[in-house]
């Protein structure tokens, strides 16, 4: 499907933020999202992060033939709204025109079987493909999580993961954040016996578990959204696919879960951030880290001292 959208740029200052939307719903917009930061990452804002004084929200309209109508409409609210916020300033705003594609078929022109290392293959479940014997093949729907391997940061946990289990058989295995599951299903598939994967998002947990039931993994890999300080310790491998500040924040607790002698794989930390999570990691007794990068985005593996 490709029908036209508009879409409405509207710089607002912080205090007129939920008006504006509230203005932009009753005309009829289908969606606003409001853009408060440069988002260089994929997940949550930090919450002690000072939120700026202005904003940019987008709002999206199903009829473009309506442009120059909604645009006087626009600018009738938003003078209206001057009575309640004498502040207001005057605000331009942008029309656009966009094609609202067949997203979900989009995407998925992007996720295609993926070999990683020796034996681990990816496939999404659209794709068939003839394994040979000593492949670790798994199958995935991302459904609404992260975790297709197509992601940079994702592709280096991977490959860390390809590359632990080629030195020796990993058993006990920890995912923090595990999204999709893909993680976890992987090292459950090059034959992890029990393997925990943990995220804060329910909807993830709801994916990780289907994902690793359509693999044939589900007894061999526990998922929850417990806290990683009530999980137990001890194990071989310990994975965090989370921001910079995330694992640095995390750090302590990820550690602690470490068997002597285990690996720990971070990832998803910008490479401009790579140096604060390699000072950050230094209190604990670590050897590492080795340094994986592609393009903006650094992996760091360590070893726990045995
Ligand atoms: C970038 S995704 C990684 C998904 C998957 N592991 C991968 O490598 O593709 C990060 C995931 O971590 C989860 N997450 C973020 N902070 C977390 C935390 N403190 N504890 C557990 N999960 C967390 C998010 O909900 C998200 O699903």
């Amino acid at each position: 499907m490709n029908s036209t959208w508009l879409e409405i740029i509207i710089p607002a200052p912080a205090f007129a933020v939920d008006l504006i939307c509230h203005e932009m719903i009753e005309l009829g917009s289908q969606g606003v999202t409001v853009e408060e930061r440069q988002l260089d990452t994929f997940v949550m804002p930090d919450p002690d992060e000072h939120s700026p004084e202005h904003f940019h929200l987008k709002t999206y309209f199903p009829n473009a033939d309506r442009a120059e109508q909604l645009k006087e409409q626009i600018a009738e609210r938003l003078q209206a709204l001057k009575t309640l916020m004498p502040n207001l300033p005057d605000i331009d705003i942008e029309l656009h025109p966009i094609c609202q594609q067949d997203w979900a078929e989009d995407w998925k022109q992007h996720f295609t079987t993926t070999r990683i290392g020796r034996r681990l293959v990816i496939k999404p479940t659209w794709e068939d493909f003839s394994a040979a014997p000593s492949d670790a093949v798994i199958t995935l729907d991302p459904g609404m999580a992260f975790g297709t391997g197509t992601h940079d940061t994702t592709r280096l946990c991977l490959e860390a993961l390809a590359q632990l289990f080629d030195q020796q058989p990993l058993q006990r295995v920890l995912d923090v954040g595990t999204g999709s599951g893909i993680l976890a299903i992987a090292a459950a598939a090059l034959g992890a016996q029990q393997v925990v994967a943990c995220d804060i998002e329910p909807q993830s947990c709801l994916v990780a578990a289907e994902n690793a039931r359509l693999n044939g993994v589900d007894n061999r890999i526990q998922i929850t959204d417990r806290a990683l300080n009530e999980l137990e310790d001890g194990f071989e491998l310990v994975l965090a696919n989370i921001l910079a500040e995330e694992n640095i924040r995390l750090a302590p607790e990820l550690v602690s879960r470490l068997a002597p002698g285990g690996s720990l794989v971070l990832s998803g930390i910008l490479v401009e951030k790579e140096q604060l999570v390699v000072d950050a990691l230094r209190a604990f007794s670590l050897s590492g880290p080795n340094i994986y990068r592609t393009a903006e985005w650094s992996c760091l593996i360590y070893r726990k001292e045995a």
